[in-house]
């Protein structure tokens, strides 16, 4: 990063360093309030902002300097939002910011503006979004290609793995919880918004993964995370830079214009599930894995049985439909009861088409965001769980999509999912899984489950949706 952001970062401004400015964040609230409940990756939706508190403030490249040169200041705020009293004791979400400070802002970068603090340290700059500034993507990367630190920041890389300098950077655009930047098509950064403290999957799963030469997930080169807050604890991840596998499509649109064009994908998703089940076992061979018994498994159906009753809480439309799919919850803690052991290990967590990317030409698969489902608990992300529950959570997609697009729902697109299901989970059980017709009371859970998160997850952010997982949640309340 040579003269730029790391020794401009690091020297002091002759009083008081920005960041301990007492006026910091109380200055940048009131245009925090408007701007962050309008971003995709705000995950408190609906809910009032009442205020924020500063976990962390780091100094990325001087934001008081003299001159006309941009500054970035990365963030880590509280956002503190009336909660349901049952979690009167819990604090606001934590997310991460990166804020670019302008002392004019050109006009081009208009739309990323947030505004400009009526006082405080950066008072008559402007602050906007960093990472819309492709020129400020671009010093972030030539920060991650040195490891080291910055104030509370410290910067990972794999040996040997360092990415070049000066690749143009461009944003993603595609809907998402977190925010991207693509660099020259060689690699994308992906910035983790709402952070739980701890290793992030997302770092931890693909790291581990290309440690064990599985070659279905895109290799991670370097992270941002923060120190550990305790002697032996965990660094937080804040951000992962990958390998960007360009030309590829996501499964999603593969899916989707597969049914537009009344084709066959059956030849795919047997192949996707080949590449579930490599990755599982990739998984259950480098990291740890443990078996589930009676106990276990009646635990997993008690907290399914409690999300439902909380997502039947939040949107009433589920009501009617409790008893019948906290059935399926009770045949699972039934199953543990014969002294079987059911196997479980680290898997995605999150599994969806638009979480598979698919090669030009070979069409060859690849598996990517595993950070599991971003409303959970980091801790309930980690744990060992049956591989097949990312199966169910494929299968819940392939009903998304026969349900979307044009002539989503009629008879030939939900008898195209029936098949496509069906390939899926053929491909899982010959490349090794095991074959989920041999666990139906299980499948049936786990898809179960997928379907109520997804209830809450509509309701939350996409209430047009929620026509989709509804459908569903009366076939499996049905029986069928
Ligand atoms: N390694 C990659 N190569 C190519 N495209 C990628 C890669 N990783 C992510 N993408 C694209 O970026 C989008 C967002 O990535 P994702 O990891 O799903 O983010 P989020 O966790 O924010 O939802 C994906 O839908 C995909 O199209
Ligand atoms: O990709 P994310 O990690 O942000 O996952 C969240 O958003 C997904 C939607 O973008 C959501 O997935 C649901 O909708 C998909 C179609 O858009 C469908 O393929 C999935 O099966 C369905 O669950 C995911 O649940 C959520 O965690």
């Amino acid at each position: 990063m040579s003269e730029t952001a790391s020794t401009r970062a690091t020297r002091k401004t002759p009083d008081r360093p920005l960041v301990t400015a007492p006026d910091l964040l109380s200055s940048l609230a009131p245009l925090l309030a408007e701007w962050v409940p309008r971003q995709r990756w705000f995950a408190g939706k609906g809910r009032l902002i009442t205020g924020f508190s500063l976990v962390s403030a780091t100094e990325l490249l001087s934001c008081t300097a003299e001159g006309t040169a941009p500054g970035i200041l990365q963030l880590l705020v509280r956002a503190q939002q009336p909660v349901p009293p049952s979690r009167a004791a819990v604090a606001g979400d934590c997310y991460q910011l990166l804020l670019g400070v302008h002392p004019a802002l050109p006009p081009r970068l208009a739309p990323a503006a947030i505004g400009r603090p009526a006082g405080g340290p950066l008072r008559g700059r402007t602050v906007y979004d960093a990472l819309l500034d492709n020129r400020l993507c671009g010093l972030l990367l030539e920060r991650l290609r040195m490891p080291g630190r910055i104030g509370a920041l410290r910067f990972g890389r794999e040996p040997g793995a360092g990415p070049p300098s000066g690749l143009p950077a461009r944003p993603v655009t595609a809907e998402q919880s977190n925010s991207s930047i693509v660099y020259g098509d060689a690699y994308i950064l992906k910035i983790f918004r709402r952070i739980a403290p701890g290793i992030n999957p997302d770092l931890e799963l693909p790291r581990a993964l290309t440690a064990a030469r599985c070659a279905r997930v895109p290799a991670p080169v370097a992270w941002l995370e923060t120190e550990a807050a305790e002697e032996g604890g965990e660094p937080t991840t804040l951000g992962v830079l990958q390998q960007y596998l360009p030309g590829s499509s996501d499964g999603w649109r593969l899916a989707l214009d597969a049914l537009a064009a009344r084709a066959d994908f059956t030849g795919p998703a047997r192949a996707l599930g080949h590449a579930t089940a490599e990755v599982h076992t990739a998984l259950a061979q480098t990291l740890p894995t443990t078996e589930l018994h009676g106990p276990q498994l009646a635990a997993v159906a008690a907290r399914m049985t409690a999300r439902l009753e909380a997502t039947a809480r939040a949107v009433p439309v589920l009501q009617p439909y409790r008893d019948r799919l906290r059935a399926s919850f009770d045949a699972l803690a039934g199953v543990g009861r014969d002294g079987r052991g059911w196997a479980a290990q680290r898997i995605h967590g999150d599994l969806h088409l638009g979480q598979t990317l698919r090669s030009p030409g070979a069409g060859r698969w690849s598996l990517i965001d595993f950070e599991g489902e971003p409303a959970r608990p980091l801790a309930e992300r980690r744990r060992l769980q049956p591989a097949l529950r990312d199966v169910a959570a494929m299968l819940r997609s392939f009903d998304y999509a026969a349900r979307s697009g044009p002539a989503g729902g009629d008879p030939w697109s939900l008898e195209w999912a029936r098949h496509t299901r069906d390939a899926y989970c053929l491909g899982y059980a010959e490349a090794g899984g095991l074959d989920p017709r041999s666990a139906p009371a299980l499948m049936r859970a786990y898809e179960t489950d997928k379907a109520v998160y997804e209830v809450l997850y509509e309701a939350r952010h996409r209430p047009d949706w929620l026509p989709v997982p509804m459908a569903a949640v009366r076939r499996l309340a049905a029986g069928d």
